[in-house]
Parts: C-alpha cells; sequence; structure tokens
C-alpha cells in the first residue's frame, strides 16, 4: 500500500515537472535539465525514506549524466580536477547540469555520484542487503576477506561494535590521554626555538605511536619501528595494479603485511598464555574477550593491520590542516589560545593533571576541529556497489552500479553554510554538527568507530601546541589526491613561550603570525 501511494507520489512529480518543462521552452536546456530534475525529486517533508523500493515497481530513473569515453569514462577529467584547488569543479559542473545526483563513469565503474546529503544519508544507513563496501582492486586484495572495511552482516556488526565501544570508553581515553600526552611532550620537547618543524611529520609520528598503543598496546621501540618500516612498505601498494606477481608493488605490499601479521599473532599468543585482562587494555584485548570462538587469530591480526589504514594517517592530516587554517586565522588562533591557556592556568592552580574530560569540554577548540573536518573532507567521500536495483528520492541505482556518496560537495554547499570557502569555526556556535549535512566521518552501520578518538588526539595536540609555541608558518598549500595532504609538509618555525606571557599578548602574537605568514 506505502509501496503503491509512494509510486503515485512520484509519479505525479513527473507529470507536474514535464508541464513546467514545457512552459518553460525558452529557458536554456542546462537549467532546464536541472529544474526538471530538481522538481521531480521534491519529497514531502519526512518522506524520502520509505520512497525507497526495488525498481521492478514504476519510477525511479537512472540519473541524469554522462558516461564518458569508452573504459575510461570521465576517469581523467575527475583526476585532473582532483589534482587541482578545487576537486569538488567536476562534481559542480555536473550538478548545474544534471542536479545533485548524476551518472558517470569513473575510475573504471559506472558510477552514480551523489552530492545529495539526504540520498547519501540513506546510502550509508542501508545494509549489506543493498549496498556494500567497493574499494579499487589492490585495496581489496592488501585487506583481505575478513577485514572490517570488508565484511558484511552479523559479524561486522558485532566486531564494528566491539571496536566502537571500546574506542568510545572512558576507560580507554584515560588510559590514552596519558599516552598521548607523553608522546606529544617528548615530541615537542625535541623541537628547538628558531627550528623548522614540518607538523605533518611530527603529527604523523606521534599518531603512529598512539594507534599502535591502542591497538596493540605496543610501546617505542626496536618493534614498532619494524612495524612502521613494514607498514610504509605495506601502504605504498594501497593503490596500485592489482598484480600480485613476485616484484611486483602489490607483491611487496602482501609480503610486508605478512610480517606484520606475524608480528601481531606472537603477541596475540603472548595475551592467550596471559589470560584475559579484567579490564581490556587494547583492542586485541576487546577481539580476544569475545565469546563467540568465531574471531580466530588471524582474522584478529589481519584486522589490527587494516584498522591502521583508516587510522594512520587520517588525525595527522586534521592537525596538521587545523595548523594551516590557524596560521591564516589570526582571531580563531587567538580564541583557541586564550581558552587553552585559561584551562592551563585553571589546573595548574588546582594542581591537577588534565584529562581527556578537560580537553573535550574546550567547545572553541571542538568548533575549530569541526570546521576543520569541513573544509579539510579528509575523506572526500565513500564508495558503495548495490547488491539490487535501488530506488532513493526518485533515482534508480542499477544493481552492479557503484555509488559514490561525495561529502565534499555537501560541507562546502553555499546553501548550506555561508561563505563555504571561509575557515569559520564560530559557526558551529549553538550548532549541533550530527546533521546528516556534516559527515566527515560516515554514518550508518559503518560510522568510524574512531571519530572520538580522532577528535582527542587532535585537542591534546593543539592545545600542548598552542600553550607551548608561537610559529610561523611558511608558505604551503593543501593537495587533495590521492589523499589528503599539505604539498610542504607545513612547515613552520616555532618559537618557545615564556611562562609569563598573558592572553593579549596572544593576540599580538597571532597577528604577528598572521603578518609574517603573509
Ligand atoms: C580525522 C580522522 C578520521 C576521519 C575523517 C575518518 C573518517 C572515516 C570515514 C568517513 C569512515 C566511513 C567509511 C565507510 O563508510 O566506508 C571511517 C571508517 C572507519 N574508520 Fe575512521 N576516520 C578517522 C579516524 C579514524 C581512527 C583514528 C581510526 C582507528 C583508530 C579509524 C578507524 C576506522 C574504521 C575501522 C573504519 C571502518 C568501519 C567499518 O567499516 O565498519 N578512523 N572513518
Amino acid at each position: 500500500m506505502h509501496i503503491f501511494q509512494q509510486g503515485v507520489l512520484v509519479y505525479n512529480s513527473d507529470l507536474f515537472s514535464s508541464f513546467r518543462s514545457q512552459r518553460g521552452l525558452n529557458r536554456d536546456p542546462l537549467s532546464l535539465l536541472a529544474a526538471r530534475r530538481e522538481e521531480r525529486v521534491v519529497p514531502p517533508k519526512g518522506s524520502w525514506r520509505r520512497r525507497i523500493r526495488s525498481s521492478t515497481h514504476r519510477g525511479g530513473q537512472l540519473p541524469l549524466g554522462s558516461l564518458g569515453w569508452p573504459l575510461v569514462g570521465e576517469t581523467l577529467e575527475f583526476i585532473s580536477c582532483a589534482l587541482s584547488d578545487h576537486p569538488e569543479s567536476f562534481m559542480d559542473k555536473r550538478r548545474r547540469m544534471y542536479g545533485k545526483v548524476f551518472k558517470s563513469h569513473i575510475l573504471g565503474s559506472r558510477t552514480i555520484i551523489s552530492t545529495d546529503a539526504e540520498v547519501s544519508k540513506f546510502i550509508l544507513q542501508s545494509d549489506a542487503k543493498v549496498f556494500v563496501p567497493s574499494y579499487p582492486g589492490s585495496l581489496t586484495e592488501l585487506m583481505g576477506k575478513s577485514s572490517i572495511l570488508q565484511i558484511n552482516g552479523s559479524l561486522h556488526r558485532r566486531i564494528h561494535g566491539l571496536i566502537g565501544a571500546f574506542l568510545k570508553s572512558s576507560h580507554l581515553k584515560d588510559q590514552i590521554t596519558q599516552d598521548m600526552q607523553k608522546y606529544v611532550q617528548q615530541s615537542m620537547g625535541r623541537w628547538k626555538d628558531d627550528k623548522l618543524i614540518y607538523i605533518q611529520d611530527e603529527t604523523k609520528n606521534i599518531g603512529f605511536q598512539i594507534l599502535v598503543k591502542v591497538l596493540i598496546s605496543l610501546d617505542p621501540g626496536k618493534e614498532m619501528e619494524y612495524l612502521r618500516q613494514q607498514f610504509q612498505e605495506f601502504i605504498a601498494g594501497l593503490i596500485s595494479l592489482p598484480i600480485n606477481l613476485p616484484g611486483s608493488r602489490l607483491h611487496r605490499s602482501l609480503q610486508a603485511k605478512k610480517r606484520m601479521v606475524k608480528l601481531v599473532q606472537e603477541i596475540i599468543q603472548d595475551k592467550r598464555k596471559e589470560g584475559s585482562p579484567t579490564v581490556p587494555r587494547d583492542v586485541i584485548d576487546v577481539l580476544l574477550g569475545d565469546t563467540n570462538d568465531q574471531l580466530t587469530d588471524e582474522l584478529i591480526s589481519d584486522n589490527m593491520i587494516d584498522l591502521m589504514i583508516p587510522g594512520e594517517d587520517s588525525v595527522p592530516v586534521l592537525i596538521t590542516l587545523a595548523i594551516k587554517y590557524l596560521s591564516d586565522s589570526p582571531l580563531a588562533l587567538q580564541q583557541l589560545t586564550e581558552e587553552n591557556m585559561k584551562l592551563k592556568t585553571l589546573k595548574a592552580q588546582a594542581g591537577e593533571p588534565l584529562c581527556w574530560s578537560d580537553y573535550m569540554s574546550l567547545s572553541f577548540t571542538q568548533n575549530v576541529i569541526t570546521e576543520t573536518l569541513r573544509m579539510g573532507n579528509i575523506i572526500v567521500g565513500v564508495m558503495r556497489k548495490a547488491m539490487k536495483d535501488v530506488e532513493v528520492k526518485g533515482y534508480l541505482i542499477p544493481k552492479g552500479w557503484c555509488v559514490f556518496t561525495y561529502f565534499r560537495s555537501v560541507h562546502l554547499d553555499e546553501h548550506l553554510y555561508d561563505w563555504p570557502y571561509q575557515f569559520n569555526p564560530w559557526r558551529w556556535q549553538d550548532k549541533d554538527p550530527s546533521t546528516c549535512n556534516f559527515t566527515p566521518f560516515g554514518g550508518g552501520q559503518r560510522l568510524c568507530p574512531g571519530l572520538d578518538l580522532a577528535r582527542l588526539e587532535a585537542s591534546i595536540f593543539l592545545h600542548h601546541f598552542v600553550t607551548q609555541f608561537r610559529w610561523v608558518a611558511e608558505g604551503d598549500s593543501v593537495v587533495n589526491f590521492p589523499t589528503v595532504r599539505m604539498k610542504r609538509g607545513m612547515p613552520i618555525w616555532v618559537k618557545r613561550r615564556s611562562n609569563l606571557q598573558s592572553p593579549t599578548s596572544e593576540k599580538v602574537a597571532g597577528q604577528q603570525n598572521q603578518m609574517n605568514d603573509k
């Protein structure tokens, strides 16, 4: 019954749109196309979710768009835009011509690209009967079949649930905050006045130490260095030709993974001998503690390596971008510094160490992180493959096609965010970032389980950085493809603050940073 009613709705709005199109014959063809698409898909408020159904029912058309050239499709234009300062220009052009959802052929697959927050939300929230993750061939091969990034159904839900609950737990945050502070202080302790520091390298180093501590409780030392080397070799093949022959890039990466898995399996065996602790210390403990014996040593060790893929680079890039944006925005830097100085003084007066909730309670600092996530688009979007014909908001997504939910276009949409290319942390004051217009961590069943950890790590780094140093940034620019990073690694000249510096002098320092930067 519902389906029938929804069908009528779609059908009627189609009639309406063709009526409008006929009346608008004098309008230019591009705006007509876009208008037609927009009119046809406007749903009554709150009802879009129910309008999804199999295409065997009437309604639901393949989105407009072009599949480009044979074989390569539109990949060359997609990549050339991705390499430019405005990667979203590929999408912008097509949004103007076809509407927010359109078809294309990129990276070897026929793909429906969604820059519509509601359509993307639906896709993210669907289960594996409808959409499954889709990665390039080399990545699929390197991750293995039992990776959390690839598995589906009940096993995925269980592993995701276990890891997510642990990473969010206040027990882990208490414990890891101390490690984070230690690693950050050790790193900053090596910085010398008037010396060039590459923020991207520093944060990568700290980020890896934290990740390995959370996953397998390994402390800095020889084993960690070995793991770091192997991991670098491993990720070098993530985007490579899917050819596994001796000497090939993929083969070398698979060999590196084997060596890492061996090390992790030894750790697992030691832990099995010790017996499980009352409170888990790391992700291995969490998975070993699961009562279901489906979780084999092989599955656990493989997943420890696979968990490093989304965790390793993303937080360092988040911190690096925050420092880039703050270097260009003296008022935001001033307010952030004042907020953090105040906390530091309060805690020092009370003779208390800082705990994770102190860092997370800094509202302006959190707004700076949120705004960095919005502008930086560290994960530009996610890819899924349709397991059956699906219709959403009047669009048909055919079985076997890929879907690319492109967050960047939503995060930089001027209808959703005023002056979207301006770094403006104040826009988040009294605003809830958990809307479908803001999805830096994805959503639904695959919502990033590391999101709290990422925010905490960034908050701790920023706190120690702005309360201990002033800096002058050298010129650098953001590269967006194949991953987001700073071209030169964000070089800055640092100067240690004297303890006597007042918040007012921070203002001057901030403005100096800005002036020097220009
Ligand atoms: C700024 C930092 C981060 C960003 C922007 C980010 C973003 C994302 C996004 C968008 C997804 C969804 C992928 C999808 O739907 O296919 C995701 C998934 C995931 N993230 Fe993160 N992430 C960050 C940090 C981390 C960290 C620190 C960890 C680990 C400790 C982590 C572990 C994961 C895992 C395991 C998944 C896969 C979940 C699943 O498929 O069930 N992430 N992340």
